[in-house]
């Protein structure tokens, strides 16, 4: 069966929910311009926390053809864990995906791959689909070991879910050194580490599930260079962050398939 594209856009701090109701709806306005109804590809917005509310009222209200992801959650049920979200609080608003183990989060926050690996399990038990993010940065390109160090982090987040659980899943390739700062990966470079993740849930689980996990691309995704990304045969979506930012330009990355490659 083929994999059905993910375009995510992963606001990070950015947007108040005042400003999140106006990007969404000029989002909206510009995809329904365009015809775009989410059939042929799901389109995600993941806002903060503090604006989940108000985009799902818009989104429920207005029937627009986005879905929404929050970009993070606890790997506790509930309890006194102050200031953090479950992932059942997340569900009940609706959101249907969660990034979880973001490289800014590995980074600022010193997620381990076990704890990204036990958020992601929270995420499916609340009926949610995690975006379990992986990749290297730059010293470790430069060694040329971003592969196998890629690897390692898929193999550590994933251990202990079953190939069922991995085949619903969503894992997103972003090589550090492209986020944020303009460097895209190329489409060979994207396609070789994505191709390596398909082939290691191949042989961590079987050929069905490596065929129906979706893998994004992240890092510096814009409308230019989407095209060419998603004519790599293992790569099934973006994880967009800048321009996610902006309605027209997002709205062109949805609509990748109009884009000439
Ligand atoms: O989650 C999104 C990624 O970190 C990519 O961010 P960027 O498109 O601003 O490089």
């Amino acid at each position: 069966m083929a994999r059905t594209p993910i375009i995510a856009g992963n606001w990070k701090m950015n947007l108040n929910h005042v400003e999140a109701t106006g990007l969404v709806q000029k989002l909206a306005w510009t995809l329904a311009d365009k015809q775009f109804d989410g059939k042929k590809v799901d389109a995600v917005v993941i806002p903060p926390f503090t604006d989940l509310r108000t985009v799902q009222t818009l989104i429920d209200g207005d029937r627009m053809p986005l879905q929404l992801g929050a970009q993070n959650v606890s790997q506790h049920d509930s309890g006194a864990y102050t200031g953090e979200i479950s992932a059942d609080m997340l569900a009940k608003l609706q959101v249907k995906y969660v990034v979880v183990g973001h490289s800014e989060r590995r980074e600022y926050f010193g997620e381990t791959d076990e704890v990204i690996g036990a958020k992601a399990k929270k995420v499916i038990e609340a009926g949610m689909t995690p975006i379990i993010c992986v990749g290297e940065g730059l010293d470790i390109r430069k060694e040329g070991r971003h592969v196998e160090y890629t690897l390692a982090q898929v193999r550590g987040t994933l251990e202990g879910l079953t190939a069922e659980q991995v085949a619903g899943l969503v894992i997103a390739y972003e090589p550090v050194w492209a986020i944020g700062t303009g460097e895209v990966a190329t489409p060979d470079d994207a396609q070789e580490v994505c191709g390596a993740i398909r082939q290691e849930v191949a042989s961590l689980y079987d050929e069905a599930t490596a065929e129906s996990v979706r893998i994004q691309y992240g890092g510096s995704v814009k409308a230019g260079s989407i095209a060419q990304i998603m004519a790599q045969p293992d790569i099934d979506g973006a994880l967009v962050g800048g321009a996610s930012l902006q309605a027209e330009e997002f709205a062109a990355i949805v609509r990748f398939y109009d884009l000439p490659a």
